[in-house]
């Protein structure tokens, strides 16, 4: 009996601004993202915003991870966001609930880990990335280095369980935190964590729950801020294109009303 109880994980903080919240998801709620997944990735098969193999930080051998953007398009080579109709490029929404679910995730993380306080109060998520790792796919180590807002990327974890690691922000050499991230599991990184390399050494195969909605793999989504935002005087909300250091601190300028100078509707980014 001791050893068939589950361990309890109760919520922790990996590092400062690093919370892990196992069991963030009940079954019900896994499988309701990945029907909700699927179907817009069937919707989508067959153009250009269809899921796709993307390898990230690839060494010899390693097996890639499908990718999946909603909210803005995500281009490799090199990686980048495009904003919708930019382009003529297209994606799919990001789900309203998803939307909601991540404004959630990160006002629970932020009693885990206050580093992530600043954020929480305007945070605005605009794009998710669903990506699928089949039995032997990892992802290397990288930083997600696109958005221009400095906001927490909030990633929920449905499936076989992973070896996720957290290095520092210099570069991809020890040491790292490492986290078993299984089905259910949230994980939110910001702060001084924001850009630190991170990646999924290896999934273990036939670790998923029954009634997740995956049978097989590892479905990872990570919701996210990509427009820096910042709130006029009136309220009205405005992307900041330009930041400049004044000396009472950071001033913004926002893309419509050039020139203008905003006030961030962030407290301590830059
Ligand atoms: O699969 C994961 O847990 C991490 C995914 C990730 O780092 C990314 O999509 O940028
Ligand atoms: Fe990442």
């Amino acid at each position: 009996m001791l050893f068939d109880a589950p361990l309890p994980r109760p919520p922790r903080e990996v590092r400062a601004g690093v919370a892990h919240l196992p069991g963030f998801l009940t079954l019900e709620q896994q499988a309701e993202m990945v029907g909700l997944a699927r179907g817009i990735a069937r919707a989508a098969a067959g153009t250009p915003a269809a899921m796709r193999r993307v390898p990230v930080g690839h060494g010899d051998g390693m097996t890639s991870a499908y990718l999946m953007a909603l909210g803005q398009a995500y281009l490799s080579q090199p990686f980048r966001y495009v904003p919708r109709g930019a382009g003529g490029v297209e994606a799919p929404d990001v789900p309203a609930e998803w939307r909601e679910l991540a404004r959630r995730a990160l006002l629970d993380a932020v009693r885990i880990s206050p580093d992530l306080v600043p954020w929480a109060a305007a945070y605005r998520a605009d794009v998710a990335l669903v990506n699928y790792y089949p039995p032997g796919a990892s992802m290397g180590l990288h930083v997600d280095a696109m958005e221009e807002s400095p906001a927490p990327v909030v990633s929920l974890s449905i499936g076989d369980e992973a070896l996720f690691r957290m290095g520092g922000t210099e570069g991809r050499s020890k040491p790292w935190d490492d986290v078993l991230l299984m089905s259910g599991d949230l994980l939110v990184f910001g702060g001084p964590a924001r850009r630190a390399y991170h990646g999924v050494p290896r999934i273990h195969p036939g670790t998923a729950p029954a009634g997740c909605g995956v049978t097989e793999g590892r479905l990872n989504i990570t919701i996210r801020q990509v427009d820096h935002l910042a709130a006029h005087p009136t309220g009205e909300l405005c992307k900041i294109v330009h930041t400049y250091i004044r000396r009472t601190g950071p001033m913004h300028e926002c893309e419509r009303c050039s020139g203008e100078i905003l006030q961030s509707d962030h407290h301590g980014d830059h």
